[in-house]
């Protein structure tokens, strides 16, 4: 029978062969995600982390296993990946930067102006419309980035770690913005980070993934209502234990993989 989860992969594995040698960035990982559900991933530096999601964005073709991805409107785009870093297009303005897809798309102008006004709006960029990439701050081209994704209306939401260049009180005011976009939204997502912090105050579940080669070591259920308020959420005693949960999962992957990087 075909799979009702949203996304579901059997023994996914990947190998990179290089002329040094292989490297297996993903051995055997089983996961069912489902429909709506947000999904953070963390797991040490080079554990398979974005491996994972460009497989699953069809960027990237895994050696072994499989992965199924159920698309419940086939007019929709399946993914839309949101990418480490500043991936704006310096020669657009804000509005044409988010409208992106949808020009490729072919949807009028008049159409595509006004869905991406009203995205502008909700990520506060409505002020920068006009502006060009060069005039604005990291955090604010990261709320290009996120608009982009939103705009293009995909059924799966892909974001490797959007918000990890930005300073902290730039990244508490976007993770802000995205519970809000995507509360509203109830898209599937799935999100990379190295801030346990980030991860709980976003996801329904935290995976936690081995230091190389990447499995998965763990799912940490959040199970804190939504919608979400981070100042109530960080000073909750459920959030403190989720911390140190995931900390304690985590800590061992971080020191092998830190071990490895010394033996290299
Ligand atoms: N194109 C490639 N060719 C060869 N090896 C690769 C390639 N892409 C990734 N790797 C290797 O696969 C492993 C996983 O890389 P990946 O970038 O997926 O990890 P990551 O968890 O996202 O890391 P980080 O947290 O540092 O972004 C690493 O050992 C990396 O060097």
């Amino acid at each position: 029978m075909y799979p009702t989860e949203a996304i579901l992969t059997e023994n996914l594995t990947k190998i990179f062969n290089s002329r040094n040698g292989s490297v297996t960035a993903l051995a055997d990982i089983n996961l069912s995600v489902k429909d709506g559900e947000f999904l953070c991933i963390v797991g040490p530096s080079g554990c398979g982390k974005t491996t994972f999601l460009r497989i699953l964005a069809g960027l990237e073709k895994q050696t072994s296993g499989r992965v199924y991805m159920r698309s419940k409107n086939p007019e929709k785009p399946l993914t839309s990946m949101v990418f480490q870093g500043d991936s704006v297009f310096p020669w657009m303005t804000v509005t044409e930067n988010v409208a992106y897809g949808l020009r490729i798309k072919g949807v009028p102008v008049k159409e595509r102006r006004e869905t991406a006004a009203r995205y502008l709006k909700m990520m506060g960029l409505s002020k920068f419309a006009h502006a060009f990439p060069y005039q604005l701050s990291g955090g604010m081209k990261q709320r290009i980035n996120v608009a982009r994704a939103f705009v293009s209306d995909p059924e799966i939401l892909l974001m490797d770690e959007p918000f990890g260049a930005l300073d902290e009180q730039n990244r508490l005011i976007l993770q802000q913005e995205l519970l809000k976009i995507w509360e509203g939204s109830g898209k599937t997502s799935l999100f990379i980070t190295h801030s346990i912090d980030e991860a709980l105050i976003l996801g329904d579940r935290v995976m936690v993934m081995t230091a190389h080669p990447g499995k998965i070591k763990a799912i940490v259920d959040v199970n804190i209502e939504r919608p979400r308020d981070i100042l109530s959420l960080r000073s909750s005693p459920r959030f403190a234990a989720l911390y140190r949960d995931i900390w304690h999962l985590l800590q061992e992957e971080v020191m092998k993989a830190s071990a490895r990087e010394l033996a290299i």
